[in-house]
């Protein structure tokens, strides 16, 4: 550090949760608040299960996914205003989000040679921010970085996160939207390499009856609060 110009050391947030409980929105509103880097750790699974669909893989055999985990080139941009990702150099953002790859990812994300693979991925980003990182995902506080600064667990009824996505989905009913994401979130809690997970010493925040907003600026306070020392 040259004298003193760096006001802060990096600092690791961790923001986990199921599904619609608004961890992308509010990590990447945070990060770019904070000045640190992003991860969506969600969109690497999902690129991941996206070029197993693409190369003809069968993703409800986990030996056939696990022989070919390495294959696939997966890179992250985490820039909080402008996150990227890409499969052997081709960006994936849009496919990565259509049903297709959200329908097998549960499946794929669950074979333990898929999460070492992206958990080491994971941790080798987090450990080159240079001002620090909000990751999140299903395992980050967990699993991947069981000694981040600051871990939260993000929650909401069933009902508010299906009409959170539902909104984002055009042409999706209302009942279809809520059973596919309570079928993601069993698979996701019941599978047995580092199932999604409240940590013990996470902060729980029920953003149910909280606007955007207001989950935002609850979670840039408990970053300003670990890093004053409170
Ligand atoms: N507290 C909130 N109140 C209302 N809508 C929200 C809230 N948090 C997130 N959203 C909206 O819900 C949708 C899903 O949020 P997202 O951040 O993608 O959730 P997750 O990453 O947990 O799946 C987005 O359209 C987002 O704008
Ligand atoms: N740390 C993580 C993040 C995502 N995942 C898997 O990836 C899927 C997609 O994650 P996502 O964050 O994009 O999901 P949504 O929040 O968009 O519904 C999850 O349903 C999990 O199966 C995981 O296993 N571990």
């Amino acid at each position: 550090m040259e004298n003193g110009a760096r006001t802060a050391p990096p600092v690791i947030v961790a923001i986990d949760g199921p599904s619609g409980t608004g961890k992308s929105s509010t990590s990447k509103a945070v990060a770019a608040q904070l000045g640190l880097s992003y991860l969506d750790t969600g969109a690497q699974y999902r690129a991941i299960t996206w070029w197993m669909v693409n190369n003809g893989i069968d993703t409800t055999d986990p030996s056939e996914v696990a022989a070919v985990v390495g294959k696939p080139e997966i890179v992250s941009g985490t820039d909080p205003s402008a996150p990227t990702i890409t499969v052997d150099g081709v960006d994936v953002s849009a496919p990565i989000r259509g049903q297709e790859v959200t329908s097998r990812v549960s499946a794929v994300s669950a074979v333990p040679e898929v999460r070492a693979r992206i958990t080491e991925l994971q941790r080798s980003i987090a450990a080159a921010s240079e001002h620090g990182i909000v990751v999140e995902g299903r395992d980050i506080g967990t699993t991947v970085l069981p000694d981040a600064d600051l871990k939260i667990f993000l929650t909401a009824s069933p009902e508010a996160r299906a009409a959170r996505r539902h909104g984002e989905l055009k042409g999706a009913d209302l009942h279809t939207t809520r059973e596919s994401l309570i079928k993601r979130d069993t698979a996701d809690s019941t599978r047995k390499t580092s199932p999604l997970a409240k940590a013990g010493d996470a902060v729980e925040v029920d953003t149910t009856n909280l606007t955007l907003q207001q989950v935002i600026e609850c979670v840039v306070t408990l970053v300003e609060e670990k890093r004053a020392g409170k």
